[in-house]
């Protein structure tokens, strides 16, 4: 009997000390590998570990909650974190969040680190092996081959287009002064044909097209985005059953059908121009995006779902990025009158006639620059980007097991008082250059950092200039909607849950009364 007692004590000590120190390798009830320090030291050092309300971690911390509660919930747990970077615990997996410019680095710079997280899956029905998705040499391969279609020449010959584009915007405005405008009815229409016209070199003259796609691009988000905050709906048996399966089907058909007919336009357009691959001086030609793509496809290095892929990450990034920067910048002049007067009182310096600035003109709004820089800063078009540890690696001296999501929280980042003193407050003036000179490297990344930032920054900057620069000439920004009203959310782009809306009134006829 006494032996049978002392065997089954060794046996439960034995079950015990293994439990112990399976427990200190794997977060047994969320069946995960635990992120270790590379030196020994204690893991709450380097990193805050969020407590779960349960205990499988943070499995069911964020089930079924809204794009608004979901955006809420990250900010909740960075201010649990005290500024550091922070842990999140699911069933078979660990979630690495950061929050620090200084803990940025070592992600973005990392060769190894490339391939984008399980986020992203999500947008792979909509955006295919698009440069935004795809990893590898697929991607070494289009980004490389894209990048001269963002060429300083390049951007040189949209600039007419995104004249014309401001023009017309100026145009609506001008029929709707002195009455609330809420922006997102405006301001998508003209960032569309602005990416089409330029990026993909079709005109978008039909107009209910463009409104259709823009239409099925929303639709897609909501159902991105209600997978976003159900992780059961992630499985695509359960999304096929009770997820919006039907709806996403049909909006991505329509969105497809759309970005389809656009390289049939332009299929068209290049084989009559093809004949000439050098310009009048005998120098390789510069093709626009989407001729490159078609130069490559008649090399046999790209095939037609390859440029169909690149066409739809294109068009969406390149339109509803733009516009949110847009549509927040002229917010925060509205709201900031002697901002929009200095901005004014820069473009004075300039020709009062648009159609003769040059690139160099705008480049030299630099005032206006930092207006915009210090939009990005308060509300990032794409507040956080993600990667996977497709192994182990050692990030930031932690061991992060294979299969770890990884989460840069732009927003966060760049709202950390040590880089952004009273980060809440709009202040252009940080981004002069001599307020710059110290400022740590990753302290400012709305467009990402490292060989996956964004190929279009400069493209997006020229473009939200001219179109600025329209509106500042021939209106008076005056606010309606107020910051601390806006309830934000998570898009597939930053989103507000309440519209943000703003009037304008002819400067003209302002001046003439202030006389
Ligand atoms: C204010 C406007 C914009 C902002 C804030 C912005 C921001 C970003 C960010 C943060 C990324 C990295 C995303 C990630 O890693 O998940 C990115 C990537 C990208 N952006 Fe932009 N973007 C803007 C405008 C544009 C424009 C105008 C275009 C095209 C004309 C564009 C094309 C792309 C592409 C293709 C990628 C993927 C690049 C790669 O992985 O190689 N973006 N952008």
């Amino acid at each position: 009997m006494l032996t049978i007692l002392f065997l089954s004590a060794i046996l439960l000590l034995s079950v015990w000390i293994l439990l112990e120190k399976l427990k200190s390798r794997y977060f047994i009830l969320s069946l995960a590998k635990r992120v270790q320090t590379e030196d020994g030291s204690p893991l709450e050092e380097k990193v805050f570990v969020v407590p779960g309300k349960t205990r499988f971690g943070n499995s069911f911390d964020i089930l079924q909650v809204t794009p608004s509660m979901l955006f809420k919930f990250m900010r909740n747990a960075h201010s649990k974190s005290n500024g550091k970077s922070y842990l999140l615990y699911y069933f078979f997996g660990v979630m690495y969040n950061v929050v620090r410019a200084e803990d940025v680095d070592e992600i973005v710079q990392s060769t190894k680190l490339i391939t984008k997280n399980v986020v992203y899956d999500l947008i792979r029905p909509f955006l295919g092996e698009g440069l935004l998705i795809s990893t590898d040499q697929t991607w070494h391969f289009r980004r490389k081959l894209l990048t001269p279609a963002f060429h300083f020449n390049v951007l040189q010959n949209f600039l007419d287009i995104f004249k014309e584009e401001s023009q017309k915007l100026s145009k609506v405005l001008q029929k709707q002064m002195n009455v609330e405008l809420e922006l997102k009815q405006i301001i998508p229409k003209f960032m569309l044909n602005n990416i089409c016209e330029t990026a993909l070199g079709v005109q978008l003259d039909d107009v209910v097209e463009g409104a259709q796609y823009r239409k099925s691009i929303h639709a897609i988000e909501e159902v991105i985005v209600e997978r976003f905050g159900n992780p059961l709906l992630y499985l695509e048996p359960y999304f096929y059953l009770f997820g919006s399966y039907r709806k996403h089907v049909t909006n991505l058909q329509i969105a497809h059908a759309f970005s389809s007919r656009i390289i049939e336009r332009k299929r068209e357009q290049f084989k009559q121009q093809q004949s000439k691959s050098v310009d009048d001086y005998g120098r390789k030609k510069r093709y626009a995006m989407l001729d490159t793509l078609l130069a490559a496809e008649d090399d046999g290095l790209i095939d037609h779902q390859g440029i169909c892929d690149e066409v739809n990450t294109f068009m969406f990034e390149g339109y509803d990025t733009t516009s949110t920067c847009l549509t927040f910048t002229l917010l925060m002049l509205a709201l900031h009158e002697d901002v929009q007067e200095r901005c004014f009182e820069e473009l004075q310096h300039f020709s009062n006639d648009d159609s003769d600035l040059t690139v160099f003109d705008y480049n030299n709004l630099t005032y206006m620059e930092c207006v915009i820089k210090e939009s990005l800063r308060l509300f990032p078009s794409v507040p956080f980007f993600g990667r996977i540890c497709t192994e182990e690696c050692v990030v930031n001296g932690l061991i992060l097991p294979k299969g770890t999501q990884i989460n840069i929280h732009a927003f966060d980042i760049m709202r950390d008082p040590r880089h952004f003193p009273n980060p809440s407050e709009f202040q252009p003036d940080r981004f002069l250059p001599h307020n710059t000179l110290n400022r740590h490297p990753f302290a400012f990344i709305p467009f990402s950092a490292g060989q996956r930032n964004c190929i279009g920054q400069k493209f997006a900057i020229l473009e939200i200039k001219v179109m600025l620069v329209s509106v500042l000439r021939n209106f008076k920004l005056l606010p309606v909607t107020r910051l601390e009203d806006v309830i934000f959310e998570y898009g597939l782009v930053l989103r507000t849950q309440n519209s943000v809306k703003l009037m304008v009134t002819s400067r003209q006829q302002q001046q003439s009364r202030t006389l």
